[in-house]
């Protein structure tokens, strides 16, 4: 199967470098061109623009950074929309909100190509390992055609309907990480200052009802103030500002995500954008005095 792939950040170099490894011919275009040298080097074609991408591939996948990139991406000179039209399939597995992915659909279906938004759930390991939780939606058809690159990429796909429906899910379950990653951060930060060995905590969390791999993986590196990106702090931030902004459509109180938000902005303002998402941990630490 030949498919073009656009955006290899962190997730979308794993995973073009999955779908090689299994045997697709992937086509492969970054803003920073430089980027694809990595994948060239293990087998992958450069399409100089998303369009010579589009133009090349039957199906095409997107994982780029939010929703002003997933627009510019396809509306943009040299875009997407340049060359899609029938027979064509455009899957984009980027974190957006439901109104960009509709706008995105919408173009696509006027040009006579189909549309699945797909975004995932599962970081860079996972998406190393095709390990990822695939949340698609939209044209059941593409769906059915594309499940064998699904199935390197993911462990499990769900088709959740209408378009908008994996944007939200995507949402909600990030909202409630970005959460979860404070309390973490606070308990771990009171473990320390109140005498407590946080090391002993994570024992402890580990062995009780909410144990989960987050904690687990992320905790040791935590307290060692090892936040190299795996998932970015900036995007984390970003999806809990599109959750809070779904919780306001829909009159949903949010107060835990609202702080939350205030935590991953404050840490942005810090400087710690670029570091993993686990980096709201500093925004805990004591100021340093000492100079
Ligand atoms: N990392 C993770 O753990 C997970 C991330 N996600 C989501 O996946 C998406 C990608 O994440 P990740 O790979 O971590 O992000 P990165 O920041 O590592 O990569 C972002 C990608 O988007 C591209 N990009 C940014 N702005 C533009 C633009 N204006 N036009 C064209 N391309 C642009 C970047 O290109 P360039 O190289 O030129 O900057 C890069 O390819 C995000 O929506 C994120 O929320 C979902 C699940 C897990
Ligand atoms: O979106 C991030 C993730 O880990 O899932």
């Amino acid at each position: 199967m030949e498919v073009g792939f656009l955006g290899l950040g962190i997730m979308g170099k794993a995973m073009s470098m999955n779908l090689l490894r299994h045997g697709f011919k992937v086509t492969v275009w970054n803003r920073t061109l430089s980027k694809c040298d990595e994948l060239v080097e293990h087998g992958a074609s450069i399409g100089e623009t998303p369009a010579a991408v589009i133009k090349k591939c039957k199906y095409t996948i997107a994982m780029l950074s939010d929703p002003s990139a997933a627009l510019s991406v396809v509306f943009d000179k040299d875009g997407v929309l340049e060359q899609i039209g029938n027979g064509k399939g455009y899957v984009d597995m980027s974190t957006v909100d439901a109104d960009t992915s509709s706008k995105i659909s919408e173009a696509i279906k006027s040009k006579g190509g189909s549309f699945l938004e797909a975004p995932v759930s599962g970081s860079k390991k996972p998406a190393e390992d095709g390990q990822l939780v695939i949340l698609a939606a939209g044209d059941k058809a593409l769906y059915d055609e594309v499940v064998p690159a699904f199935d390197v990429l993911g462990k499990k796909s769900f088709h959740l309907g209408e378009v908008g429906n994996s944007a939200k899910m995507k949402l909600v379950v990030n909202m409630i990480m970005g959460s979860m990653m404070n309390a973490f951060s606070e308990g771990l930060t009171l473990a320390g200052r109140s005498g407590l060995n946080p090391s002993t905590l994570l024992d402890v969390l580990d062995l009780g009802a909410i144990a989960n791999p987050m904690f687990k993986m992320k905790g040791p590196s935590m307290l060692k103030n090892n936040y190299s990106p795996a998932f970015p702090l900036k995007h984390q931030q970003k999806d809990m500002r599109l959750a809070l902004a779904l919780g306001d459509e829909n009159a949903v109180p949010m107060p835990i995500a609202a702080a939350a938000n205030e935590a991953f902005k404050k840490a942005r303002s810090m400087g710690l954008g670029d570091l993993d998402f686990s980096a709201v941990h500093e925004t805990l630490k004591k100021p340093d005095h000492s100079s």
